[in-house]
């Protein structure tokens, strides 16, 4: 859910070497104190580490890695060194972490699959700080699966994607309808504001208007701070953070305060809030309920927003694709229209080729490039020793364009989906085992329902943008298309 974090601009190479620099310099004194580093001295187990470099001292190859995802091709880093080391598995130092990094779908399908036992999460201080110890990026056993099924549950209820549905639609029509012939609507802006709005609402059933304004803005605020100095002094990135998080904070507790007062219990659940508190338990706290609310509102405003202007870039790339879309999307409408009927959240779901073109955007876009995780323990995978202590980089990004997994990797084909299998290991956009996004299903949702809505409502000239992937996934200018409204049978 969380790549890396907002707030970087391009030009920042130098704070961000400054800013791994303080990271790295002070995880490598902790783990100095912790007297982390095993394996020393004993050969067996040296024999059994992938092979690989350290690099540097201190900074390791983190600034290669960096370098690297500021560029167009960020998997640059892992392909030269898989090539070098001839091993998709190899050792490196990143983030001030001796780390695993592997670009190998068996290894990586095999660290998905594995529980709390074996690996726990890896996030940088600063995410972990403004996250919060309850959140369920953070939390591991019996709570995590608590959290996991309720919100998880929820999130695929037919009740909240039909809720989901109608509300995409009355906040979609208006605002597509505002844009006159030639205007220019800039596809990641629209996408994030809509997007918002209206998973906040699934969220903490908080309705649009001046609260949801001033939430906006202090999660703008909050997000910001995700990936900075973890120094928390007055006037620091992470202070402000800090203090915008508390405000949102105070606003959703007040919410389920509300909800716990008026304790009829909603039924069905109209939210995330209700789901958790009416599930009794004494260990899903306001402050807990609250923290997480926060932590899932990072894809309503970044992941699928994303996802949703990066199929708009490649669809204006391939025109072909665009044209089977419309086809199928115009269709369906027809259908519905004769019918008497408006669109249902099944409606959308059920069009094959769009779900393609979403599939394939996720696996060309890799808007999660991949996720760390550190080791409780000694763990062995395919003969590669991974030591306890040590952070393991599964890296989506290198499996998803892998040309022995994919032909043409590089190429936006959406037909590659009429026979090829998701659940082979090797598509992995929402993760898997017990932290698979449980958000997938609306993500392919809201991305279904947008992508309906624009192209029937519009043709559009897209004007020049390109992507950046670092720190997180974006288009740079925001995708603006020229658009001109359709007439009704186009
Ligand atoms: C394009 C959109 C999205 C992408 C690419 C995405 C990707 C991911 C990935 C890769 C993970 C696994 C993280 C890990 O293993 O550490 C994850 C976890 C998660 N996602 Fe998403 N996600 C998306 C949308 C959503 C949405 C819409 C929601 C809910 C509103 C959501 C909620 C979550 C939660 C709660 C987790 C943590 C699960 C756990 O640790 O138990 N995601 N997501």
């Amino acid at each position: 859910m969380v790549s890396a974090a907002a707030g970087w601009a391009a030009p920042a190479f130098a704070v961000a070497a400054v800013v791994i620099w303080v990271v790295l310099c002070s995880e490598l004194l902790r783990r100095r104190r912790r007297g982390a580093g095993s394996g020393k001295g004993d050969a067996a187990a040296a024999a059994r580490l992938p092979p690989g470099s350290f690099g540097w001292p201190v900074v390791g190859e983190t600034l290669e890695f960096v370098s690297c995802a500021y560029s167009p091709r960020p998997e640059a880093f892992v392909d030269k060194r898989r090539k070098l080391h001839g091993s998709a598995v190899f050792r490196s130092h990143l983030f001030g972490s001796a780390t695993v990094v592997t670009a190998d779908a068996e290894v990586s399908r095999f660290v998905l699959q594995s529980d709390a036992r074996a690996f726990v999460p890896w996030y940088p201080r600063s995410l972990t700080e403004l996250m919060g110890k309850s959140s369920i990026l953070l939390i591991n056993g019996a709570l995590q699966r608590r959290v996991h099924g309720l919100v998880g549950a929820f999130f695929k209820s037919s009740h909240l994607k039909s809720q989901l549905t109608a509300d995409m639609r009355r906040r979609l029509s208006p605002a597509l309808s505002s844009f006159p012939d030639s205007s220019l609507l800039h596809v990641q802006h629209l996408a994030k504001s809509v997007v918002f709005e209206i998973l906040v609402r699934g969220l903490i059933g908080l309705e649009a208007g001046e609260e949801m304004q001033q939430l906006k803005q202090q999660f703008q605020e909050f997000i910001v701070g995700l990936m900075s100095l973890p120094i928390k002094l007055p006037g620091t990135r992470l202070y402000r953070s800090l203090q915008a998080k508390k405000k949102m904070a105070r606003l959703i507790q007040r919410i389920i305060r509300e909800k716990r007062a008026r304790r009829a219990a909603a039924s069905p659940p109209r939210d995330a809030i209700d789901v958790l508190i009416g599930d009794g338990s004494d260990e899903l706290t306001d402050e807990l309920i609250s923290d997480n609310m926060i932590d899932l509102m990072i894809p309503a405003e970044d992941s699928v927003p994303v996802l949703i202007t990066l199929a708009v870039k490649f669809l204006s790339e391939c025109p072909l694709a665009l044209h089977q879309l419309e086809e199928e999307n115009i269709q369906l409408k027809r259908r519905k229209t004769d019918m008497g009927e408006t669109l249902q959240w099944t409606d959308y779901m059920s069009l094959s080729f769009t779900q393609h073109v979403i599939t394939e955007t996720l696996r060309l876009g890799n808007i999660i490039g991949g996720i760390m995780r550190k080791a409780v323990r000694d763990v062995e995978v395919k003969g590669h020793l991974i030591p306890k202590g040590w952070c393991v980089f599964v890296y989506f990004r290198s499996v998803h364009l892998d040309d022995t997994l994919y032909d043409e990797p590089y190429k936006f084909n959406p037909w590659r989906w009429k026979e090829k299998d998701m659940s082979n290991g090797s598509f992995t956009p929402f993760g898997g085992g017990q932290r698979l996004c449980p958000g997938l299903d609306l993500a392919r949702l809201e991305a279904s329902i947008f992508l309906h809505h624009l192209v029937t409502s519009f043709r559009w000239v897209a004007e020049e943008d390109h992507i950046v992937n670092f720190p997180t996934v974006r288009l740079k200018r925001g995708m603006p298309i020229r658009v001109t409204a359709k007439e009704d049978d186009d």
